[in-house]
């Protein structure tokens, strides 16, 4: 990040010298136009591009920043450059509090985020046009004088867009390598999961609205005495968002530098057109442009050409520091001798009637149940019997309609998701739900920076790379999730639930869709797990693995709990073996109660 720094602060500097190089004010006014361009889509990446959440509501808060520029400066006389911050606070207040109604309501993500903030702008418009803000007629500034900042009026405005978009692309990168923009990234693949793994997602999306809104706010600002009349049906048009959307597509949204790239590309095109005829076809090769980029690049410019640059260069295989070379679990891998656990035995989670319903479905009808530390609890029923919904429920990933679950000794049902992950909770998915856009590495550190451990970057890759050597993915590093099969998918889930350093983890159904081998070593892989002192709920179908490995099971049925104990002696009760189980199934079961272990190549745990 420093190297970036310093190339954006150098470029900034040598770019601050161009008014007194004696050019010609239409070059400094070209200037102005991919600056303020730069400025706007950079500030729209910062929420939409970063966490995926696309706002077409820009146009609203560079028009909040205009109207309370020209309000200030015309009505009130205060100096135009006071008047800046001002605008990029009144615009941010108003981000925060569309923010703060629009990401507390699940439902509105995606499109509906979409046209919320569209149809915001409309709002805004028709107070401002209605009330004495505007009143109808517009806002003229002509009388209000500009700073004397650089050597011509052109020029001041050309450092003042200068200022703005470098304030703004220093924000963006700063977020882009902080704890905030990795939050945003995984927000903008999955956000639930994002949640669950400790980002406080509602506190970062709503950081990154309200950034992009008053920096939009303030160039809104500074384009106010620029055109130096402003009016509602210029300032809040669907041009202004569509123009920043396309911008930072074109450039690339997944990097801070792309729409620099994008609103650079755009405006020198539109510019080389102007005029007469030729206007159309500058606008007519923007178009085709946008296309052939949206199609074959959907990573824009600059994103593909980081990916070409990235492919030249080996991606994939990222070298792993010294320590962390360690051979795969499977083929022998690092000896970790049991931990004993401090408190083994007390109840560390207790649920006391849970309850969950979803519109009419009854998931939970009550559950008691007791994890104690230390011990391995499987959690045991047929298909829909509530298993995932109670480990959904406990992590925090749905709320619980009634009842109480603590954990710790602490109450954590109503509480959000994060904050349980932080209490050191962890858990895995059925099916595998990596960030699709995050390295197998980076989806490993993100836990380890959001959980229970809150390591910091450096730390958390670190220690990333460690629990990569324990599950054998070592090699994957910097592989994506979408190039691994289904058995390191679901070692990567591992990786990221161990990263979090949790004391107690929730596994989902992790040997489902794995063969006899995979299933062994994943077995061999839970036992060292719990070597280490972690405290596991175990969700599983497969029974050889389960009498393997728990020292107790609760069975589910129908939403309730419908008998816990010592494995083998449960799965023989009457009662399991018909209602669980089925009179079908029973041989099965008595078969599964009766098999010995299956052959593990680490030494026994030590039951708690
Ligand atoms: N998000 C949801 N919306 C509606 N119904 C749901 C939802 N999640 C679970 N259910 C319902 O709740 C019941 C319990 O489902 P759950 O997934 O907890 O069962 P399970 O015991 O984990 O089953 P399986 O072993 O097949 O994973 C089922 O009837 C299921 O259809």
């Amino acid at each position: 990040m420093k190297r970036s720094l310093l190339v954006i602060l150098a470029a900034g500097a040598g770019l601050a010298t161009v008014p007194w190089l004696g050019l010609p004010a239409f070059y400094e006014s070209i200037l102005y136009l991919v600056l303020h361009w730069i400025a706007l889509a950079t500030s729209w990446n910062l929420l939409s591009g970063y966490s995926g959440y696309f706002s077409f509501g820009h146009g609203a808060f560079f028009g909040i920043g205009m109207y309370t520029t020209a309000t200030l400066a015309t009505r009130f006389d205060i100096p135009f450059l006071w008047t800046l911050p001002a605008a990029g606070l009144v615009a941010a207040l108003f981000g925060t509090l569309l923010g703060a109604v629009a990401f507390r309501v699940q439902a509105v993500r995606a499109e509906l985020f979409s046209l919320l903030t569209l149809a915001a702008t409309f709002v805004v418009a028709t107070l401002i046009l209605n009330t004495p803000i505007d009143g109808g007629p517009g806002v003229y500034m002509s009388a209000v004088p500009v700073p004397a900042i650089g050597p011509t009026a052109s020029g001041t405005f050309y450092l003042l867009a200068l200022a703005v978009a470098l304030a703004t692309v220093v924000a963006a990168l700063v977020v882009y390598h902080s704890r905030f923009g990795t939050g945003l990234f995984a927000i903008h693949d999955d956000e639930d999961v994002a949640e669950v793994m400790g980002v406080p997602t509602f506190r970062y999306k709503l950081g990154a609205f309200a950034l992009s809104c008053g920096l939009a706010g303030v160039v809104g600002g500074v384009q106010a005495l620029f055109i130096s009349y402003v009016t509602t049906g210029d300032t809040f048009t669907i041009a202004l968002p569509l123009t920043v959307v396309l911008m930072a597509v074109l450039g690339g949204t997944r990097h801070w530098a792309g729409p620099i790239v994008g609103a650079t590309a755009i405006t020198l095109l539109l510019y080389a057109f102007t005029g007469g005829d030729t206007a159309i076809i500058g606008k007519g090769l923007t178009g085709l442009v946008l296309i052939v980029v949206i199609l074959f690049m959907p990573e824009g410019l600059l994103g593909q050409a980081l990916k070409w640059w990235h492919a030249r260069r080996g991606a994939g295989t990222i070298a792993a520091p010294a320590p962390a070379r360690a051979p795969a679990l499977a083929t022998g891998g690092p000896a970790v001798s049991p931990r004993p656990v401090a408190g083994a035995g007390e109840v560390l989670l207790r649920a006391r009637g849970v309850r969950k319903s979803f519109k009419g479905v009854q998931a939970l009808r009550g559950v008691d149940l007791e994890l104690r530390r230390g011990e391995i609890l499987g959690l045991l029923g047929p298909n829909g019997s509530g298993k995932s919904t109670f480990i959904n429920v406990a992590s925090g990933h749905y709320a619980v309609t009634a009842g109480v679950i603590e954990f710790d000794g602490r109450r954590i049902s109503g509480i959000p998701a994060h904050r349980i992950a932080h209490g050191g909770m962890a858990r895995t998915y059925q099916i595998p739900r990596p960030f699709a856009h995050l390295t197998v590495l980076e989806n490993v550190a993100l836990p380890a920076m959001f959980g229970a451990a809150s390591l910091d970057r450096r730390t958390a890759e670190a220690e990333a790379w460690q629990w990569l050597a324990f599950t054998g993915l070592t090699e994957r590093a910097g592989a994506l999730p979408g190039e691994l099969n289904l058995h390191q998918r679901k070692f990567l889930e591992f990786a990221r639930a161990l990263a979090s350093r949790p004391q107690v983890l929730m596994l989902d159904e992790v040997l489902s869709g794995l063969t006899p081998s995979e299933i062994d070593e994943a077995v061999a892989l839970i036992r060292r797990i719990r070597d280490q002192g972690a405290t596991i709920v175990f969700v599983e179908h497969v029974m050889r693995a389960v009498m393997a490995l728990c020292d107790r099971v609760v069975i589910f049925h129908r939403g309730e709990v419908l008998a816990e104990g010592e494995p083998r002696e449960v799965m023989q009760r009457p009662a399991v073996v018909s209602a669980y189980l089925g009179q079908a199934m029973a041989p099965a079961c008595a078969e599964a109660a009766d098999e010995a272990p299956i052959p593990i190549a680490v030494a026994e745990p030590s039951h708690a």
